[in-house]
């Protein structure tokens, strides 16, 4: 069925889902699931077959006004509830997680393209994420600071919750990266008003169920979708928003922070990169040469390379720079592409239809520049929006590969002279969230681990992103931190009791 083909959507008034697997659409405002608002609907596709899944509910000024009303009674009740049953809470809403782990997971392959198994395994890591930030309820610790000054009893310096706060995901690990948000934020003690990207919402729909049917007070989550801007300048502006947290680009990132500046709100930012890897001399032939290959084939094209944190610039020293780009091009050629329900499917599409577009531009720009394309480059003639795997070598640092983030499935591989000269080529962008480097020599490891200017660096592996660990970059990649003790920090304030003695 085809997007035009209206015949099978809405019976009498109710707005369906059109795939039995995937969920009825609905937003969750002041306690109530709502299938119709007033901003009207959209379609969510299926990017492998680009088929209507069904229709979103889009919030209006009603629904978004409520949804912030809401928060903040949320905010009042959860706030109490103690640190301990918070945790309890959090962790059951982590079990329900695992256990509807298959059935998440189809939809989010549904709405959003990636193989089966990523997506289970975006799951599983989910509940996982949650789980430790609930440990973290319990270990908001103060201090207590001995007074100087006669009369004083004591200062004790405590954290408490921000208040409520609006969150906004984007659509490439629809689970994990609410997950993030709504495990630090309720941690804490605040409520959220989460706005996940319009593409992909069941996924943030069903774990938000998780969340709710786990004994989180109703009023505590709010998930909206709707115009982004909107939506976004609403919610930031309304008095009851006490803090902003996004998830996605550079650009919508330095957007929000103003706003949210203008209002004096605090604000964390998870933002875009441009991930270097750097291969010493040492791993560039034989053995060491075909483990970096293979960890960085898997790891560039994972998700069709629609992570944060995707390597993305290849420095290899300028004598293996033929064979290290045809074998990477060779590799990447071989990659199955298909639907992410395929077993057999190793890259699915990209997960909406700018992204081809968007891809296509950064391909006409380098090749226009000279940069030489080793494969891919084009868009796959079948249905669906799926992009070839693609490695260009030698780009010049001028063009939009070399600077912009492709966030898809382009990987560009440079040679250098010496390992200064690949350091600094490393940190010449704006950007420093993940980056990488392969050695086998306990010095150059540490070299570059210092030298190298990112929020996460990984050496000899790719697997920097874990539920007990910060996740954040520097400069323009992101203010704050997610996950682990660092995570929950920045949902709340820091209070100084000070208790005089009365008379
Ligand atoms: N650092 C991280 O942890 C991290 C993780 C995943 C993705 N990302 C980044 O996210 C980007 C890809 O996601 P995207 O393209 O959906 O990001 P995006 O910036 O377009 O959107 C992110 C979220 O902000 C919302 N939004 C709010 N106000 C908006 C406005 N005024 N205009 C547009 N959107 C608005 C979007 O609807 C979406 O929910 C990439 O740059 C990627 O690197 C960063
Ligand atoms: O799957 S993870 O490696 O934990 C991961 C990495 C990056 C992001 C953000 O794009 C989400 C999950």
């Amino acid at each position: 069925m085809r997007i035009s083909d209206h015949a099978l959507w809405g019976v009498g008034g109710t707005v369906r889902s059109m795939t039995s697997s995937y969920p009825t659409l609905s937003l969750h405002v002041a306690g109530h699931w709502l299938t119709q608002a007033s901003g009207g609907e959209r379609v969510v596709i299926n990017p492998a077959t680009e088929e209507p899944l069904a229709r979103l509910p889009l919030a209006g000024p009603a629904e978004l006004a409520a949804a912030a009303e809401s928060a903040q009674r949320g905010f009042e009740q959860w706030r109490r509830v103690r640190p301990h049953d918070r945790y309890v809470t959090l962790r059951r809403a982590a079990e329900l997680l695992r256990q509807r782990a298959d059935e998440i997971a189809t939809v989010l392959t549904l709405e959003q393209g990636k193989p089966l198994a990523e997506a289970k395994r975006e799951v599983t890591l989910s509940a996982d994420i949650i789980d430790v930030q609930a440990e973290e309820a319990k270990r908001l610790y103060g201090r207590g600071v001995a007074p100087r000054v006669d009369g004083i009893l004591s200062h004790t310096v405590t954290r408490v919750p921000v208040g409520p706060v609006a969150a906004f995901t984007p659509w490439n690990f629809p689970v994990n990266l609410p997950s993030r948000k709504l495990g630090s934020a309720l941690a804490a003690g605040c409520s959220v008003v989460i706005k996940p990207a319009e593409e992909t919402p069941a996924s943030c729909m069903l774990l938000v169920r998780c969340f709710l049917d786990a004994g989180v007070p109703p009023d505590a989550i709010n998930m909206v979708c709707g115009d982004p801007a909107q939506v976004s300048s609403f919610l930031i502006e309304r008095p009851e928003i006490a803090k902003v947290s996004v998830t996605g680009s550079v650009a919508v990132g330095k957007l929000l922070g103003e706003q949210a500046a203008r209002h004096v709100k605090r604000f964390t930012g998870e933002l875009g990169g441009h991930a270097p890897v750097i291969v010493a001399e040492d791993m560039a032939e034989g053995a060491g040469l075909d483990f970096v290959l293979k960890q960085s084939v898997t790891a560039k094209y994972r998700n069709a390379g629609q992570v944060c944190a995707s390597p993305i610039r290849f420095y290899v020293p300028r004598a293996q720079l033929a064979v290290f780009s045809e074998r990477f091009a060779a590799a990447a050629q071989k990659l199955q592409l298909g639907s992410g329900l395929d077993a057999a499917t190793q890259m699915g599409p990209l997960s909406h239809a700018r992204r081809i577009d968007d891809m296509e531009r950064f391909v006409d720009d380098a090749v226009g520049q000279g940069a030489r394309l080793l494969t891919g480059g084009h868009r796959v003639a079948r249905p669906g929006f799926f992009f070839e795997p693609t490695v260009f070598a030698e780009a010049p640092a001028s063009t939009r590969l070399m600077q912009q983030e492709p966030f898809g499935p382009i990987a560009v591989i440079q040679p250098y002279d010496t390992l200064d000269a690949a350091i600094e080529q490393a940190n010449a962008l704006p950007y420093g969230l993940g980056a990488y480097a392969f050695t086998r020599d306990l010095h150059t490891a540490h070299r570059l681990g210092e030298a190298i200017e990112a929020g996460m660096v990984g050496i000899n592996h790719f697997g920097v992103s874990q539920p007990e660990l910060p996740f954040g970059g520097i400069r323009e990649s992101g203010i704050g931190h997610e996950q682990g003790p660092e995570g929950i920090t920045h949902y709340t304030e820091i209070k100084t009791i000070t208790v005089g003695r009365p008379f």
